[in-house]
């Protein structure tokens, strides 16, 4: 493979990122897997939607053997320059707007569940009570007539 020992921006890794030309970046080194992709035993779809990124974890996760890690010294073109890559890119926290937004509605239709149920008891046993009361009061002036 030619090209060894090169140092890739980000920008430019990710370019290659198609079924002609397809890299790798697993664990800080960027590989050529263009002519691996018919090859390999995961198949060519894998390996061209984890380029364009860094695919450290995709590669990680399959628990690839030991003849499998062999193979990535044969396809390795260069390094990736650590600067471009933005720190935790890949778990950027929800923004915070959004977050505050959610809070205040999840907060309100708790008020509300709260809230409303109580409304209803209260204005279901006030005129109750006073009609209770009310009733207490006649029948009690009825037998005493
Ligand atoms: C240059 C990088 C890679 C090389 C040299 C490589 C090589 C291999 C080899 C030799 C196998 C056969 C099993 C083994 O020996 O472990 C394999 C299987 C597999 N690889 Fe990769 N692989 C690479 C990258 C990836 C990536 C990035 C993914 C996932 C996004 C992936 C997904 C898989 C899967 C799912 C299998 C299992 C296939 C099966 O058992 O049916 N591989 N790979």
């Amino acid at each position: 493979m030619g090209g060894e020992g090169k140092v890739y921006t980000l920008a430019e890794f990710s370019q290659h990122n198609n079924a002609k030309d397809c890299r790798l970046l697993i664990g800080g080194k960027v590989y050529n897997v263009t002519k691996f992709l018919e090859d390999h035993p995961g198949g060519d779809e894998v390996l061209l939607s984890a380029s364009g990124k860094d695919a450290t974890d995709d590669f990680e996760d399959v628990g690839h053997s030991s003849s499998a890690r062999a193979m990535l010294d044969e396809l390795y073109v260069g390094d990736i320059d650590a600067s471009t890559i933005p720190t935790k890119t890949k778990y950027t926290p929800p923004n915070h707007p959004h977050y505050e937004q959610d809070k205040t509605s999840e907060f309100v239709v708790k008020l509300l569940q709260f809230l409303v149920p109580l409304l209803i008891l209260v204005s279901a046993s006030i005129p109750n009570h006073q009609l209770k009361h009310r009733d207490h009061k006649r029948s009690w002036q009825d037998s005493s007539q």
